[in-house]
Order: structure tokens, then sequence, then C-alpha cells
């Protein structure tokens, strides 16, 4: 058995993109519709460039299942590249004038060649589509638990959506988010967000933002303290930081929680009866400030990720580079690019952090099939319960 994974391949402008998807136990129904929504979300939002307007993206399942259920094996998808034209020269020249805040200068060193074409095709974000059908394989997985992940877009420009995201209203949330061309559940900031991304058009500029995700639904305990590549929020953190154009992370509170005194931080703890069937137990938290992760572990409260996302570094109007081939003071290179992606950025962390969760998951409570991850769930939630008799019986 093999520990929950997963690698991309493609190029932004190669024939594909490849996502090989390892560990995924044998009977978790594949719900490819849902995979080519998040697909579709991700190419959405506002500020973005023409590309999406070429593309459709499907995730097209080549191993690993069977009769719409996995059997076990390695998973291989597939999503083609309409814009695919890599080795045409004229359609894709090489680049010498790096983009201040893309990977251009340091790759072309790196791989020691003057043309940057070469790292931008792998850097590019067009990637995280690949990751996208990584992480909707993951939540067909982490549905069968209850598990599920909302996500959406809190700040941008001096814009931030008013709202308060709990179990019993992100429902409503998404249709909310759904409905806005930011991804924002707040019509106010989204509209003010859609202003700010115009004026960044208009001055050649480009935008970032802040996005935040919210996981409900984990059991207790998911996660580890025991070594410092188990805990879950580094991990999560990790996942986020891997995504292209991420500056910053925060759990909860996140920097907050260094400016307080402790009263005002830690999540005091409570018992209700009447939940202790669900997969919190019954221990109610009068606050969310650890963003549900203590000690690297689950704590049955929701997950809360946000991160912050830096502005687009190819700009209408460059900024000042250096040719790599003369070393000579010249404009940065511009290549066809998005203004914002802050909500594609959002679809994306829902994602990479839903993989996360289904890998602490998988890692707890093992099984070669559905059936197995679940009856050893049920069995780790009814012990759980049964406190504190059951360990030594
Ligand atoms: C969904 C998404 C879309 C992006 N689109 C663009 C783009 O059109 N143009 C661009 O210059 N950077 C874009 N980026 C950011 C670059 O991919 C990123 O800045 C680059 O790979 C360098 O990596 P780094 O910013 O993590 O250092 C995008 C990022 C994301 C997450
Ligand atoms: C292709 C995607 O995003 C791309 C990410 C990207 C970059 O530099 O990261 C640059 C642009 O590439 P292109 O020149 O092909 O338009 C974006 O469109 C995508 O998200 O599907």
């Amino acid at each position: 058995m093999s520990t929950l994974s997963y690698r991309t391949a493609g190029e932004s402008h190669g024939k594909a993109l490849l996502t090989l998807v390892e560990g995924l136990p044998a009977g978790v129904p594949l719900d490819s519709a849902f995979i080519d929504n998040e697909l579709r979300r991700r190419q959405g939002g506002y500020g973005r460039g023409g590309r999406q307007k070429i593309e459709t993206d499907r995730a097209e399942f080549l191993t690993g299942v069977r009769l719409g259920k996995s059997i076990g094996a390695p998973i291989m998808m597939l999503i083609p590249n309409k814009d695919s034209r890599l080795d045409d020269l004229k359609a894709t020249p090489p680049l010498h004038r790096p983009r201040p805040g893309h990977a251009d200068l340091a790759g072309s060193i790196k791989w020691l060649t003057t043309d940057c074409r070469e790292t931008l095709e792998r850097a590019s974000a067009r990637e995280t589509a690949a990751r996208v059908a990584a992480g909707g394989l993951a939540r067909c997985f982490l549905r069968a638990f209850g598990i599920e992940v909302f996500g959406f877009v809190r700040t941008v420009g001096e814009a931030t959506a008013k709202v308060d995201v709990t179990e019993d209203n992100w429902r409503d949330l998404v249709a909310k988010r759904d409905a806005s061309e930011v991804y924002c559940p707040d019509p106010e900031a989204d509209a003010a967000m859609r202003e700010f991304i115009n004026q960044q058009k208009m001055a050649k500029d480009t935008a970032g933002g802040v996005v935040e995700t919210h996981v409900f639904g984990c059991p207790v305990g998911i996660g580890s303290c025991m070594t410092w590549d188990g805990r879950l929020d580094g991990r999560i953190a990790a996942a986020v930081m891997g995504i292209q154009a991420f500056k910053g992370v925060e759990i909860g509170l996140g920097f907050e929680t260094a400016r307080r005194p402790g009263s005002q931080v830690h999540d005091e703890i409570f018992y209700d009866k009447t939940k202790r069937d669900t997969p919190g137990l019954g221990f109610a938290r009068g606050s969310n400030n650890a963003g549900g992760l203590e000690g690297g572990m689950t704590n049955g409260m929701p997950v809360v990720v946000r991160g912050a996302m830096k502005p687009i570094s190819t700009l209408g109007k460059p900024l000042r580079s250096i040719d790599l081939n003369t070393r000579e003071p010249s404009e940065a290179g511009w290549e066809r690019s998005d203004i914002s992606a802050i909500s594609a950025a959002s679809c994306v962390m829902e994602n990479v952090i839903a993989f996360e969760i289904a890998r602490a998951m998988l890692e707890k409570f093992g099984g070669d099939s559905l059936a197995e991850t679940k009856q050893n769930y049920d069995m780790f939630l009814r012990a759980a319960r049964e406190l504190p008799v059951s360990r030594d019986a």
C-alpha cells in the first residue's frame, strides 16, 4: 500500500497536462462531472486573459478506473491543451528579457540558457489545472466521509468580503460566490474588487489578493504531532505555498495570534452531548482561532486557511529588466497574461488543501478499499466516543 500522492506533468503550451494520482483506495465513485466543473471554475473569474477563451478543460481518465470507480491502481488523468504550440518557434519565440516576479531569471540561469521560455512553460500556472484534477479526485473520496471544502476570495485591493463562514451558512455562500465573477460571496466587496481589477487593467498593471478555504466535517485527530512532517498544518501550508504566486499562508487567526494575549486567542473547550455522534464528537469550541488545527492535528472544528497571492508579474507596462543576451538594460518581456487570477487561485487552493486532507485521512484510517477505510473510520469514532474505557479494552 502506498500513501496518497500525486505528480503533474505538462507545459503551458505543450500537448497536454497529466496528473498521476497514486494510493487512492479501490471503490471510490469518481464524479467526472464534479471534477470537470472544478476545472471550469478554475478557468473562470474576473480579469483573466485570452487563454481561457481558447481552452475548455476536461479531465480524461486514462488508467485506474473501471465502471466509474477507482480500482486501487495508479490513476492517470489527461487534460489536453488546445493552444499547443511549444515546438512552433514563430508562435512561441524565445524570451530573453525576464519578467520581474516570474520564474524567468532564476530558471534561465539555473538551466543554463538565456531563453526564459523553457522555464516559463513549466512554471506557468496552467499546471494548476492538473492539481485541481487531483484535488477533485480527492474530494470524491472525502465525500464518503461527509468532508466538504468551500473557498472564496476574501480580499482584493482595499475590498474585503464581510462574511462569517460557518458550518450552517456555507452552502448559501456557495450560491452567492458562484453568482459573482470574482468568486466573492459579498456583493458589495465583489463590486469593489471588480473596480480595483478594472483600474489595474486601465493602468496596464495587475492585481493579487487573499483567498480563503474552509474544510468541514474532518474527524478529530487526522495529522500528527509525532513528527515534524506529519503535522497537517505544515503540509497544508506547503501545499498552499506551492501554488504559483502565493507569498503567504495563515491558519485560523494566523499572524494576528502573535499580537494578542493567550486569553484572546485560544479556543475554550465545551462539550455538547447532542453533537456526540458528529465527527467532532461533541467537543464544541467557543471560537475557532486555531483554524481547526492544534498540534498539527484536526480538532473537530472547521479547518480555515488563508493564502496571499501576489499581483500577476506580466505587466502591460513592463518593469525594468536586463536582456540576458546583451546584459543591457531593457524592458521586461510581455506575454499574453491575466490581469488578475485571484478567483482561479481560490479554486486551486481549495483543491490542493482537499488533497492534503484526503492524504491525512488515509494515513490515519488506511484501507485498500473505500469500504475498509470507512470501517476503520467508523471504528475509530466509536472508540473515541466511548472513551475513557475503550483504548485498553
Ligand atoms: C491561476 C493562476 C494564473 C496565473 N496567471 C498568470 C499570468 O497570466 N501571467 C503571469 O505572469 N503570471 C501568472 N500567474 C503567476 C505565475 O505563474 C507565477 O508568478 C510564476 O510561476 C512564478 O512563480 P512565483 O510567483 O510563485 O514565484 C498565475 C498564477 C496562478 C495561480
Ligand atoms: C493558461 C493558464 O494560465 C496561464 C498562466 C500564465 C503564467 O505565467 O502562470 C500565463 C498565461 O499563459 P498564456 O500565455 O498561455 O495565456 C495564463 O493564461 C491557465 O490557467 O489555464
